[in-house]
């Protein structure tokens, strides 16, 4: 085969090149993380979910702006609902969340109950409930989303962190809801994908992502990099990519549904 022996100049294009393509991603991902960005703004229809016997309102939220109930919150939904998945990497685990949690540029969707529709309806998780004025003066806070835009092998992603319902608020198509809000943020902000990561023995999770909402394991997926190394890897990543850019890279041929 012949090679192709770059001049100079077609070196230095090329790096110009690379570089401006990085300058570019940087601003995407810059602009859709502005502290100045509500992006729940952009979609009042999902300002509130009211279905399934469910009433919740939806707050946007920020990493380094959590006050200290809320925080405690998180942490205790996370154990309630992560320690059975992780089983021993626990441990670890939970400093790592810890950590994410406060970072700058956690973005956070925070589901509210709406007392006056759900008075005496009983409570699945036994938190330290983040009280009422915490948040604008609705109800507890009774699950959240955890999300980032950020970049994989060069295209700009919404990354979902962490997507946390309370038991006494599953299986009512929140979770549902929540994820093609993701979806419409992610494509309003030029995402190219939504990306994120599943543990294998979270089979509800994970059956909800694929079958439920056709995500797909994505090439960076450690299954997809190399079987062997998979194996030995406790979680699955999977994406849904939106342009032709995207599902050439971040999504295997052939799994397109
Ligand atoms: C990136 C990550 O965060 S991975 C970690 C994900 N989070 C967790 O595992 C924490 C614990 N679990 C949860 O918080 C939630 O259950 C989630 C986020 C996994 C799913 O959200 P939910 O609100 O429970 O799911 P939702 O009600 O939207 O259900 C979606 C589908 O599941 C199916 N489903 C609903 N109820 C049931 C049920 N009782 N049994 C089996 N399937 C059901 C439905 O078919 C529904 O699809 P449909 O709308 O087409 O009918």
């Amino acid at each position: 085969m012949e090679s192709k022996v770059f001049t100079g100049r077609e070196r230095k294009t090329s790096r110009k090149q690379i570089l401006e393509k990085k300058k570019a991603l940087d601003e995407i991902v810059k602009a859709a993380s502005s502290p100045d960005k509500d992006h729940l703004a952009s979609f009042p229809p999902f300002r509130h979910y009211q279905r399934n016997g469910l009433s919740v309102y939806l707050e946007s939220g920020y990493g380094d702006k959590l006050s200290s109930p809320v925080k405690q919150y998180i942490q205790n939904l996370l154990k309630a609902n992560m320690e059975g998945p992780y089983g021993s990497e626990w441990l670890t685990e939970e400093k790592v969340k810890r950590r994410e949690m406060v970072a700058p540029e956690a973005r956070y969707i925070f589901v509210q109950e709406d007392l006056n529709a759900n008075r005496n309806q009983a409570t699945g998780v036994e938190t330290e409930r983040a009280s009422t004025d915490v948040i604008h003066g609705r109800g507890p806070i009774v699950g959240f989303v955890h999300y980032r835009f950020t970049v994989e092998e060069e295209i700009p992603v919404l990354y979902v962190y962490e997507l946390q319902l309370e038991p006494h608020v599953q299986r009512k198509g929140l979770g549902k809801f929540l994820m093609q809000l993701i979806e419409l943020i992610a494509h309003k902000n030029q995402m190219g994908a939504v990306v994120l990561t599943v543990q294998k023995e979270n089979l509800f999770a994970l059956n909800f992502y694929t079958s439920k909402l056709r995500y797909m394991i994505s090439t960076i997926s450690p299954s997809r990099v190399d079987p062997l190394i998979g194996l030995e890897k406790s979680y699955e990543i999977l994406c849904k990519a939106f342009d032709h850019e995207a599902k050439a890279t971040l999504q295997v041929p052939g799994d397109n549904p």
